[in-house]
């Protein structure tokens, strides 16, 4: 069997090698294969031969791409975002698909917690007075909503499709599982939230489309005295109208991990960002690592094999596995916590300045090893201190 895999998945060989030699070729006898390709620049004629392929997101997969290949039955995503995947094209030809949701949304939630916590010390004010609006309750906000949730810090989420759903059935059950019993916000009211956190797949047409959800119409309604944050898909702000609102001295503060044209990105834009980063919110290691394993659990399974494999074989232990803290929660704290794991300083550091030497590609192929906050585990030397850390998602001594 032969699987084609973007370069840019962790520990691809480790979970896919094996799947490669098992003899289901076309004539039965084909010699296995693990091929590792650069997302951009795949091409019809590299995957011709292709049984298995596994993308990210920069790889569009449609007709295009598939045209030449007469045998492919599986094509994989690791990323929870599929707005690259032509769905209807796939179904058309009898392709299984597979996508990863979820599988980063922590790493995005700790990248909206750390841009958080930057400004706050930047600007000197209290996280604990400000409302954050969530626009999108799937499994990134839900996540982020819950770090805020544990941190004390209020939120509201604006989601129509699950408004409905909730409305429609008595129960719903959330991401995981459990039974939703949020109250939703229309979405003019998380726009008047201090923080604004956009958390939705990009979508045109349709009853809620988010293509543009940000413009220049309602951009204009902003305070001055607000957070906008993006780490969804760059279309979901229309970056011109955000680029003219700062040039006209708007103060609102915005942190920007992805872009409309990606990899092209508005220059001009990036010296009115707070924040700017290259499209890697969801790149903390574990977050890319599910990716991988979602696909391989997914895989096995279209074979019929039961998985052998899973992350936390070839996880590598943290550079600073385990800390012990001797105080009560408090802001400074969180700060130091934090940032120890992931200061998202070091990402807009690099964008700035490097994109240009780099290229956007590049800054997120050679992206530095980031881990979430379960990497470490936290003792709390009393047991009178409040467990925040637990509950954002530290590990517990066990
Ligand atoms: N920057 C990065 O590295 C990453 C970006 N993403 C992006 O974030 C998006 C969201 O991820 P998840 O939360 O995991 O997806 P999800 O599918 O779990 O949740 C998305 C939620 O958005 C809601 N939604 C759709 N249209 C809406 C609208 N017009 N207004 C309000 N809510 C709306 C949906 O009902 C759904 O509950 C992904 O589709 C992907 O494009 C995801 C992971 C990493
Ligand atoms: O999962 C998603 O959706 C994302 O946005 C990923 O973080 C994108 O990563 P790449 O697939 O572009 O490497």
């Amino acid at each position: 069997m032969k699987i084609y895999y973007d370069e840019n998945m962790p520990f691809a060989k480790e979970f896919f090698s094996e799947l490669c030699q098992l003899d289901r070729g076309t004539n039965g006898h084909e010699q296995g294969e693990l091929v590792a390709f650069s997302g951009r620049a795949l091409t019809a004629e590299q995957v011709a031969d292709a049984d298995v392929l596994l993308v990210r997101s920069i790889t569009e997969v449609n007709e295009q791409l598939l045209h030449l290949n007469e045998k492919i039955s599986f094509v994989g995503s690791a990323t929870i975002g599929t707005d690259h995947v032509d769905l209807t094209y796939l179904e058309k030809r009898n392709i299984t698909f597979h996508s990863a949701p979820g599988c980063n949304a922590i790493s995005v939630a700790e990248y909206v917690l750390s841009a958080l916590v930057v400004l706050a010390e930047r600007y000197l004010f209290d996280l604990s007075s400000l409302t954050v609006g969530i626009v999108g309750g799937g499994n990134t906000g839900t996540r982020l909503s819950e770090k805020l949730a544990a941190l004390g810090i209020r939120y509201k989420i604006c989601d129509p499709l699950l408004e409905k759903k909730q409305a429609e059935q008595s129960t719903v059950n959330t991401t995981d599982g459990s039974v939703d019993n949020r109250a939703y916000v229309p979405l003019s009211d998380v726009l008047a939230c201090d923080v604004i956190s956009l958390h939705v797949p990009k979508v045109e047409g349709g009853e809620h489309p988010t293509y543009k959800l940000l413009n220049a119409e309602n951009l204009a309604l902003l305070r001055d005295d607000q957070i906008l944050i993006s780490a969804c898909r760059g279309d979901v702000i229309d970056n011109h109208a955000l680029l003219a609102l700062k040039k006209a001295g708007h103060g609102v503060k915005v942190v920007l991990d992805v872009w409309q044209g990606e990899p092209n990105v508005l220059e001009s834009l990036i010296s009115y960002t707070e924040i700017a980063t290259a499209h890697i919110a969801g790149y903390s290691l574990e977050g890319k690592a599910r990716g991988s394993e979602m696909l391989y659990q997914a895989l096995c399974q279209q074979l019929v094999i039961p998985p052998k494999y899973q992350l936390t074989d070839f996880l590598p232990s943290a550079s600073i596995p385990a800390i012990e803290i001797n105080q009560d929660f408090n802001q400074i704290l969180l700060n130091q916590l934090v940032k120890m794991v992931y200061d998202v300083r070091r990402d807009d550091a690099i964008f700035r300045q490097q994109l240009f030497v780099q290229g956007f590609d590049n800054l997120r192929k050679n992206y530095p090893v980031r881990r979430e906050f379960s990497a470490v585990t936290v003792t709390l030397l009393s047991n009178t201190f409040s467990d925040v850390p637990h509950r954002l998602g530290f590990s517990k001594n066990v």
